[in-house]
C-alpha cells in the first residue's frame, strides 16, 4: 500500500492481522452458559494472559481455540473462532492438524509415560515431520534447546520422562507441544504445580518463546500476567470485561469489575 492509501485507510486496516479471533463465542455446558458473547483478538507473536476469578471462564474460552471443548460431554460452542481467518469450526476440518497447530500445555505437567526422546518424537513421527532417524534426532535436539532442557537431559534421553522434576517434566512439555511446529501455544496455568524457582524459568521461557509463537496463557497470578504477557483479557461471570495492553490494565482499568479484581477486592 502507497503512503497515500495507507494514510487514507481506516483504523483497522493499518493494525496487524490478529492470528486468531473470536466472535460472540458462546458456551454452554448442558443449560449452564460459561461464555457469553465472547469478542477477542489473539495478537500475533504476542503473549495474551486471560484472568479472572475461579470458574469465570478462562480455561472455557483457552479450550475453544483448539477444539478441546469438543471432548466433554455436553459442552456446545456458538460463535465464530478463525485461526489466519480461517474458521476452524468449519465441517471436514482436520482437528488433530489443527491441535498441531494450536498445541496446549496443561496446569499439571503430563509427559506420556515413555522416553526423554520419544516424549518429543511422538508427535513428529504421527504428522510425518521427519523422513530419517537423523531428521528426528535433530527435532528432538531443536525442541529441547528451545524450551531450555537439552543441556540437563542431553545425556539422558532414553530416561523416562517422568523421571524429570515437575520445572523439568512442564518444560518437556512444552518441548513435546513445540516439536510439531505449532503456531501458537495455549497454557493453562502451567506453573501452578510448579515452586518459585521453577516457575521463573518457564516464565523467562514465555518470553524467548514469544519471538515464534504466539501465546495465550491463563494465571491466577496476576504478577505473572504483569510479568509475561503484553495483553491482558480479564473475564468476569463469563463476561469478557476489558482487554488491554498489560500494563494499562494493571494500572488504569477501564471498568470498575477489574478494578475491584486488580486491587484485591474479591476473586
Ligand atoms: N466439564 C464441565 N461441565 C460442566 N460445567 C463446567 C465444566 N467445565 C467448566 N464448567 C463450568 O463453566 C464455568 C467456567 O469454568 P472454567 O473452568 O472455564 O473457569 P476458569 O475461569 O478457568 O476457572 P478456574 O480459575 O477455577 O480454573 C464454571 O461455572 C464451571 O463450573
Amino acid at each position: 500500500m502507497d503512503a497515500v492509501a495507507e494514510a487514507e485507510a481506516p483504523q483497522t486496516m493499518l493494525q496487524n492481522t490478529p492470528k486468531m479471533s473470536t466472535r460472540r463465542v458462546n458456551v454452554y455446558y448442558g443449560e449452564t452458559k460459561a461464555l457469553k458473547d465472547v469478542d477477542l483478538d489473539i495478537g500475533e507473536n504476542q503473549v495474551t494472559s486471560l484472568i479472572g476469578p475461579s470458574g469465570c471462564g478462562k480455561s472455557t474460552y483457552l479450550r475453544c481455540l483448539n477444539r478441546m471443548n469438543d471432548v466433554i460431554d455436553g459442552c456446545r460452542v456458538e460463535g465464530d473462532i478463525t485461526l489466519d481467518n480461517v474458521d476452524i469450526y468449519r465441517s471436514g476440518l482436520d482437528v488433530v492438524q489443527l491441535r498441531a497447530r494450536v498445541g496446549m500445555v496443561f496446569q499439571k505437567p503430563n509427559p506420556f509415560p515413555k522416553s526423554i526422546y520419544d516424549n518429543i518424537a511422538y508427535g513428529p513421527r504421527l504428522h510425518g515431520l521427519a523422513e530419517t532417524k537423523a531428521d528426528l534426532d535433530n527435532i528432538v535436539e531443536i525442541s529441547l534447546t528451545r524450551a531450555g532442557l537439552w543441556k540437563e537431559v542431553k545425556d539422558r534421553l532414553l530416561a523416562p520422562g517422568t523421571g524429570l522434576s515437575g520445572g523439568q517434566q512442564q518444560r518437556l512439555c512444552i518441548a513435546r507441544a513445540i516439536a510439531v511446529n505449532p503456531e501458537v501455544i495455549l497454557m493453562d496455568e502451567p506453573c501452578s504445580a510448579l515452586d518459585p524457582i521453577a516457575t521463573a524459568r518457564i516464565e523467562e521461557l514465555i518470553d524467548e518463546l514469544r519471538q515464534n509463537f504466539t501465546i495465550v496463557i491463563v494465571t491466577h497470578s496476576m504478577q505473572q500476567a504483569a510479568r509475561v504477557s503484553q495483553k491482558t483479557a480479564f473475564f468476569h461471570l463469563g463476561d469478557l470485561v476489558e482487554v488491554s495492553d498489560t500494563e494499562q490494565l494493571f494500572t488504569n482499568p477501564r471498568d470498575q469489575r477489574t478494578q475491584g479484581y486488580i486491587t484485591g477486592r474479591f476473586g
